[in-house]
């Protein structure tokens, strides 16, 4: 993922190198599942100047880009519940991340123990919010004031008529359209540009009909007000949601510009979260400066 940023008093130039094992969590001594390197550059010479973990980097910028679209999104409302689907690296970070603007953070895996040592970490450390987990994904959304999505899941687990009015989502998987009877071997970003130009090889045997893959239903995507970070990207990562019709709104920046009003707060919104390498750019060159200076 190479991306470059210049405001005029702030530059970052670098490359992300990531990769997806679902299976490390399984494995005796479990590691995360992304990995990421970011090689970031001198922004006016384009010399080398240090190679970063990006892991924990990838984390960070996630949930700061769902927390800034949730403020965005919902300038106006007052949040007391949160539900994270997802007990992972990015369940973990977003409730960390988002716990102070929450009375209750509800937290849901599919595998159930996993959601609750999470909680039984989070509670350890927080002395005012709530932590609480889940064994029902529709229990832990109904009610809830924002919706975090943060699951390899392919079938939607959440259904707009578990989201009360005016909830808001933040979808940080795809949701991808791949022709059934694809073989996943590759990051899903590679997977959906070989399969949306229609090769086909011994690795992608691909069989007939195309299938949507997302976290949410449809109809979610197609009653609420969704929006993305990056436009362009979306309009080829999230090709299956265009072919069904779905309008995005915008892009997160153009609410923070204020080339954007955000939708009246009863609305339904959704962040469909692609993720973009000029956030881990602008963070590895932070990380730099404060390493530079400690
Ligand atoms: N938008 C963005 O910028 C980014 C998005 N992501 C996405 O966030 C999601 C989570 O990533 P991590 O937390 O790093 O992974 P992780 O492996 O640490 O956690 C994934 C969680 O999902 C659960 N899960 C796996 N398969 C599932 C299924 N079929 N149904 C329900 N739950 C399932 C696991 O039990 C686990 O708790 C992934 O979809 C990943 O692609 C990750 C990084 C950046
Ligand atoms: O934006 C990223 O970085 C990633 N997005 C999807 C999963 C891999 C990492």
């Amino acid at each position: 993922m190479p991306g470059y940023l210049d405001n005029g008093s702030f530059g970052a130039l670098g490359c992300k190198l990531v990769t997806v094992a679902p299976n490390n969590a399984n494995l005796e001594q479990p590691l995360p599942t992304i990995n990421a390197h970011i090689m970031l550059f001198d922004d006016a010479t384009g010399v080398l100047k240090a190679v970063i973990s990006g892991t924990e980097i990838t984390q960070w910028r996630t949930a700061a880009a769902s927390a800034v679209a949730t403020k965005h999104l919902k300038p106006s409302r007052k949040f007391e519940i949160l539900a994270i689907l997802g007990a992972g690296a990015q369940g973990r970070i977003h409730a960390i991340a988002f716990q102070h603007f929450f009375k209750q953070v509800r937290i849901w895996n599919r595998n159930r123990p996993r959601a609750e040592r999470l909680v039984s970490e989070l509670n350890q450390s927080s002395d005012s919010q709530e932590f609480k987990s889940f064994g029902c994904n529709r229990e832990c959304v109904e009610g809830a004031d924002v919706i975090v999505t943060a699951t390899f899941a392919k079938e939607a687990i959440v259904q707009l008529e578990w989201l009360k009015e005016g909830a808001h989502v933040n979808g940080e998987s795809r949701a991808i359209k791949v022709q059934d009877g694809v073989r996943v071997i590759c990051a899903e970003k590679f997977k959906t540009a070989f399969t949306s130009r229609g090769y086909n090889s011994e690795s992608f045997p691909v069989g007939a009909g195309l299938t949507h893959h997302s976290e949410l239903s449809e109809s979610i995507y197609l009653r609420g007000e969704v929006y993305v970070d990056h436009r362009t990207g979306a309009e080829v990562e999230l090709a299956g949601l265009k072919e069904l019709g779905v309008e995005f709104k915008g892009e997160i920046g153009s609410l923070i510009a204020g080339d954007l009003s955000p939708p009246p707060s009863n609305r339904i919104t959704v962040f469909q979260s692609l993720g973009m390498a000029v956030e881990d750019c602008a963070m590895a060159r932070l990380v730099y400066d404060l390493y530079k200076t400690a």
